[in-house]
Protein backbone atom coordinates (compact mmCIF):
# COMPACT_ATOMS: atom_id res chain seq x y z
CA UNK A 1 0.00 0.00 0.00
CA UNK A 2 1.20 3.85 -0.88
CA UNK A 3 2.15 5.37 2.03
CA UNK A 4 3.90 8.70 0.68
CA UNK A 5 4.19 11.20 2.65
CA UNK A 6 4.19 13.38 -0.32
CA UNK A 7 0.16 14.16 -0.63
CA UNK A 8 0.22 15.40 3.01
CA UNK A 9 2.29 18.09 1.16
CA UNK A 10 -0.14 18.18 -1.38
CA UNK A 11 -2.96 19.05 1.07
CA UNK A 12 -0.85 21.88 2.50
CA UNK A 13 -0.23 23.57 -1.23
CA UNK A 14 -3.38 22.87 -2.55
CA UNK A 15 -4.90 25.14 0.78
CA UNK A 16 -8.64 23.44 0.29
CA UNK A 17 -10.55 22.33 3.36
CA UNK A 18 -9.17 18.65 4.12
CA UNK A 19 -10.18 15.89 6.65
CA UNK A 20 -8.03 14.52 9.26
CA UNK A 21 -9.42 10.92 10.62
CA UNK A 22 -8.85 10.33 14.41
CA UNK A 23 -8.66 6.88 15.32
CA UNK A 24 -6.85 6.97 18.90
CA UNK A 25 -6.40 10.05 20.93
CA UNK A 26 -7.05 12.26 18.36
CA UNK A 27 -11.06 10.97 18.69
CA UNK A 28 -10.84 12.55 22.61
CA UNK A 29 -8.25 15.11 22.23
CA UNK A 30 -7.71 16.45 19.04
CA UNK A 31 -5.77 19.65 19.93
CA UNK A 32 -6.15 21.73 16.99
CA UNK A 33 -9.08 24.00 16.06
CA UNK A 34 -11.32 22.17 13.47
CA UNK A 35 -14.86 23.46 11.63
CA UNK A 36 -16.86 20.05 11.94
CA UNK A 37 -16.14 16.55 12.99
CA UNK A 38 -18.09 13.42 11.45
CA UNK A 39 -17.77 9.73 13.44
CA UNK A 40 -17.45 7.14 10.42
CA UNK A 41 -14.60 4.51 9.28
CA UNK A 42 -11.93 3.73 7.41
CA UNK A 43 -11.81 0.29 5.41
CA UNK A 44 -9.35 -2.18 5.27
CA UNK A 45 -7.31 -1.70 8.48
CA UNK A 46 -7.88 -2.71 12.02
CA UNK A 47 -7.02 -1.06 15.03
CA UNK A 48 -4.26 -2.31 17.19
CA UNK A 49 -2.15 -1.05 20.09
CA UNK A 50 0.92 -2.22 18.78
CA UNK A 51 3.07 1.07 18.82
CA UNK A 52 5.36 1.64 21.10
CA UNK A 53 5.24 5.05 23.03
CA UNK A 54 8.50 6.66 24.96
CA UNK A 55 6.54 10.37 24.85
CA UNK A 56 3.00 10.62 26.02
CA UNK A 57 2.27 7.46 27.69
CA UNK A 58 5.49 5.87 28.13
CA UNK A 59 9.40 6.76 28.56
CA UNK A 60 12.65 5.11 26.98
CA UNK A 61 13.01 2.62 30.24
CA UNK A 62 9.36 1.82 29.58
CA UNK A 63 7.62 2.52 26.75
CA UNK A 64 3.87 2.31 26.48
CA UNK A 65 1.40 1.24 24.15
CA UNK A 66 -1.08 3.21 21.18
CA UNK A 67 -3.17 2.75 18.54
CA UNK A 68 -2.07 2.26 15.44
CA UNK A 69 -3.85 0.59 11.85
CA UNK A 70 -2.38 -2.44 10.30
CA UNK A 71 -3.64 -3.55 6.82
CA UNK A 72 -6.55 -5.94 6.56
CA UNK A 73 -8.66 -6.23 4.32
CA UNK A 74 -11.82 -7.06 6.08
CA UNK A 75 -10.96 -4.16 8.38
CA UNK A 76 -13.37 -1.48 9.49
CA UNK A 77 -11.88 0.70 11.80
CA UNK A 78 -14.29 3.64 13.53
CA UNK A 79 -13.35 7.01 14.71
CA UNK A 80 -13.83 10.51 13.93
CA UNK A 81 -12.78 12.97 11.19
CA UNK A 82 -12.14 16.69 11.55
CA UNK A 83 -12.49 19.00 8.81
CA UNK A 84 -9.90 21.75 8.84
CA UNK A 85 -10.36 25.16 6.83
CA UNK A 86 -8.34 26.29 3.72
CA UNK A 87 -6.87 28.94 6.01
CA UNK A 88 -5.75 26.74 8.94
CA UNK A 89 -2.04 26.95 9.31
CA UNK A 90 -2.26 25.29 12.12
CA UNK A 91 -3.35 22.10 12.68
CA UNK A 92 -0.61 20.52 10.09
CA UNK A 93 2.07 21.84 12.32
CA UNK A 94 0.93 20.58 15.61
CA UNK A 95 0.00 17.23 13.68
CA UNK A 96 3.22 17.13 12.57
CA UNK A 97 4.73 17.53 15.66
CA UNK A 98 2.48 15.38 17.56
CA UNK A 99 2.27 12.25 15.38
CA UNK A 100 5.66 12.16 13.31
CA UNK A 101 8.21 14.04 15.26
CA UNK A 102 7.05 12.75 18.88
CA UNK A 103 5.11 9.29 17.74
CA UNK A 104 6.35 8.22 14.64
CA UNK A 105 3.56 7.94 13.30
CA UNK A 106 3.22 8.92 9.12
CA UNK A 107 1.07 10.27 6.78
CA UNK A 108 -1.34 8.23 5.01
CA UNK A 109 -4.65 9.27 2.53
CA UNK A 110 -7.50 7.48 2.76
CA UNK A 111 -11.15 7.26 2.15
CA UNK A 112 -13.42 8.06 5.20
CA UNK A 113 -17.01 7.17 5.63
CA UNK A 114 -19.34 9.00 7.44
CA UNK A 115 -21.02 6.98 9.91
CA UNK A 116 -24.42 6.30 7.68
CA UNK A 117 -27.09 8.94 9.33
CA UNK A 118 -29.22 7.20 11.48
CA UNK A 119 -32.36 8.62 10.85
CA UNK A 120 -32.22 8.43 7.08
CA UNK A 121 -30.49 10.45 5.27
CA UNK A 122 -32.51 13.80 3.16
CA UNK A 123 -31.06 15.15 0.24
CA UNK A 124 -29.73 18.09 2.00
CA UNK A 125 -27.50 16.13 4.01
CA UNK A 126 -26.06 13.71 1.34
CA UNK A 127 -23.16 15.85 1.39
CA UNK A 128 -22.57 14.16 4.81
CA UNK A 129 -22.92 10.90 3.93
CA UNK A 130 -20.38 10.86 1.01
CA UNK A 131 -17.14 9.24 1.34
CA UNK A 132 -14.58 11.96 1.89
CA UNK A 133 -10.51 12.04 1.43
CA UNK A 134 -9.14 12.01 4.20
CA UNK A 135 -5.45 12.55 5.81
CA UNK A 136 -4.71 10.21 8.81
CA UNK A 137 -1.68 9.42 10.75
CA UNK A 138 -0.68 5.22 11.01
CA UNK A 139 3.16 3.95 12.72
CA UNK A 140 4.10 0.86 9.92
CA UNK A 141 6.42 -1.76 11.90
CA UNK A 142 9.43 0.16 10.22
CA UNK A 143 9.31 2.79 12.65
CA UNK A 144 11.54 3.19 15.67
CA UNK A 145 9.05 2.65 17.96
CA UNK A 146 7.25 -0.56 16.77
CA UNK A 147 6.37 -3.00 19.14
CA UNK A 148 4.29 -5.32 17.20
CA UNK A 149 1.36 -8.19 18.36
CA UNK A 150 2.18 -9.57 21.95
CA UNK A 151 -0.96 -11.68 24.04
CA UNK A 152 -3.35 -9.30 25.13
CA UNK A 153 -2.38 -9.97 28.79
CA UNK A 154 1.00 -9.10 28.04
CA UNK A 155 -0.12 -5.85 26.57
CA UNK A 156 -3.00 -4.66 28.78
CA UNK A 157 -0.75 -5.21 31.97
CA UNK A 158 2.14 -2.88 29.71
CA UNK A 159 -0.74 -0.14 29.36
CA UNK A 160 -1.34 -0.67 33.27
CA UNK A 161 1.69 0.02 34.50
CA UNK A 162 2.95 2.68 32.12
CA UNK A 163 3.13 6.62 32.63
CA UNK A 164 4.51 9.03 29.85
CA UNK A 165 4.45 13.20 30.02
CA UNK A 166 0.78 13.40 28.86
CA UNK A 167 -0.53 10.61 31.70
CA UNK A 168 -1.15 7.00 32.13
CA UNK A 169 -1.21 4.73 29.26
CA UNK A 170 -4.34 3.16 30.91
CA UNK A 171 -5.93 6.88 30.24
CA UNK A 172 -5.48 6.59 26.69
CA UNK A 173 -6.86 3.20 26.44
CA UNK A 174 -10.21 4.02 28.80
CA UNK A 175 -10.73 7.12 27.23
CA UNK A 176 -10.53 5.81 23.82
CA UNK A 177 -12.86 3.08 24.77
CA UNK A 178 -15.23 5.34 26.48
CA UNK A 179 -15.53 6.91 23.34
CA UNK A 180 -16.05 4.47 21.08
CA UNK A 181 -18.77 3.04 23.15
CA UNK A 182 -20.52 6.66 24.19
CA UNK A 183 -20.50 8.17 20.33
CA UNK A 184 -20.42 4.92 18.35
CA UNK A 185 -22.47 2.74 20.31
CA UNK A 186 -22.84 0.15 17.28
CA UNK A 187 -19.06 0.29 16.23
CA UNK A 188 -17.40 -3.36 17.10
CA UNK A 189 -13.49 -3.49 18.16
CA UNK A 190 -12.36 -6.79 19.83
CA UNK A 191 -9.41 -5.56 20.48
CA UNK A 192 -9.93 -2.34 21.77
CA UNK A 193 -12.48 -3.60 24.86
CA UNK A 194 -10.95 -7.11 25.50
CA UNK A 195 -7.90 -4.65 25.91
CA UNK A 196 -10.26 -2.40 28.21
CA UNK A 197 -11.77 -5.25 30.14
CA UNK A 198 -8.08 -6.50 31.11
CA UNK A 199 -7.11 -3.41 32.21
CA UNK A 200 -10.25 -3.14 34.65
CA UNK A 201 -9.40 -6.77 35.68
CA UNK A 202 -5.91 -6.12 36.84
CA UNK A 203 -6.40 -2.63 38.45
CA UNK A 204 -9.40 -4.28 40.35
CA UNK A 205 -6.97 -7.52 41.10
CA UNK A 206 -4.22 -4.90 42.11
CA UNK A 207 -6.60 -2.57 44.23
CA UNK A 208 -5.36 0.15 41.54
CA UNK A 209 -8.32 2.93 41.33
CA UNK A 210 -8.80 4.37 37.91
CA UNK A 211 -10.42 6.96 38.50
CA UNK A 212 -7.67 8.04 40.93
CA UNK A 213 -5.12 6.89 38.25
CA UNK A 214 -7.03 9.15 35.43
CA UNK A 215 -7.02 12.17 37.76
CA UNK A 216 -10.34 11.87 38.54
CA UNK A 217 -12.58 11.66 42.18
CA UNK A 218 -11.90 8.29 42.96
CA UNK A 219 -15.63 7.00 42.30
CA UNK A 220 -17.60 3.49 42.79
CA UNK A 221 -15.70 1.75 39.97
CA UNK A 222 -17.76 1.29 36.69
CA UNK A 223 -18.69 -2.06 37.66
CA UNK A 224 -20.06 -3.12 34.39
CA UNK A 225 -20.92 -1.10 31.64
CA UNK A 226 -23.89 0.60 30.11
CA UNK A 227 -24.62 1.81 26.95
CA UNK A 228 -25.42 4.95 26.84
CA UNK A 229 -27.05 7.37 24.44
CA UNK A 230 -24.80 8.94 22.04
CA UNK A 231 -23.28 11.48 23.59
CA UNK A 232 -22.26 14.86 20.43
CA UNK A 233 -19.63 16.64 22.67
CA UNK A 234 -17.82 13.60 24.14
CA UNK A 235 -14.25 15.47 23.58
CA UNK A 236 -15.97 18.84 25.38
CA UNK A 237 -16.76 16.70 28.27
CA UNK A 238 -13.43 15.56 28.90
CA UNK A 239 -11.85 17.89 30.95
CA UNK A 240 -9.16 20.12 28.52
CA UNK A 241 -5.76 18.42 28.73
CA UNK A 242 -2.72 20.37 26.88
CA UNK A 243 -0.19 18.07 25.52
CA UNK A 244 3.22 19.25 27.28
CA UNK A 245 5.46 17.22 25.42
CA UNK A 246 4.26 19.18 22.10
CA UNK A 247 4.27 22.58 23.23
CA UNK A 248 2.36 24.16 20.71
N1 LIG B 1 -2.93 8.59 14.82
C1 LIG B 1 -3.83 8.00 15.82
C2 LIG B 1 -3.14 7.88 17.12
C3 LIG B 1 -2.78 9.22 17.61
C4 LIG B 1 -2.06 9.14 18.90
O1 LIG B 1 -2.53 8.54 19.83
N2 LIG B 1 -0.91 9.78 18.89
C5 LIG B 1 -0.16 9.89 20.09
C6 LIG B 1 1.24 10.23 19.66
S1 LIG B 1 2.28 9.16 20.32
C7 LIG B 1 -0.74 11.02 20.90
O2 LIG B 1 -0.99 12.06 20.36
N3 LIG B 1 -0.94 10.84 22.16
C8 LIG B 1 -1.50 11.92 22.96
C9 LIG B 1 -1.94 11.32 24.26
O3 LIG B 1 -1.46 10.22 24.55
O4 LIG B 1 -2.75 11.93 24.96
C10 LIG B 1 -5.10 8.82 15.88
O5 LIG B 1 -5.51 9.19 14.79
O6 LIG B 1 -5.70 9.08 16.92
Amino acid sequence: MDMSEDRNNAMEARKEPFWVFGYGSLCWNPGFQYQQSITGYVKGFSRRFWQGNTTHRGTESKPGRVATLIEDKEGITWGKAFLISADDNAALPYLSTRECKLGGYRTHTVNFHPRPNLFGSSSSSLSITEKKNALLYIAVPENKHWLGAAPLPDIAKQILECHGQSGPNAEYLLRLADFMREEIPEALDEHLFSLERLVRKFASDMKICLRTLMGEEPQEEKQEVKAVVPSYQFASRIPEKKLRCVNM
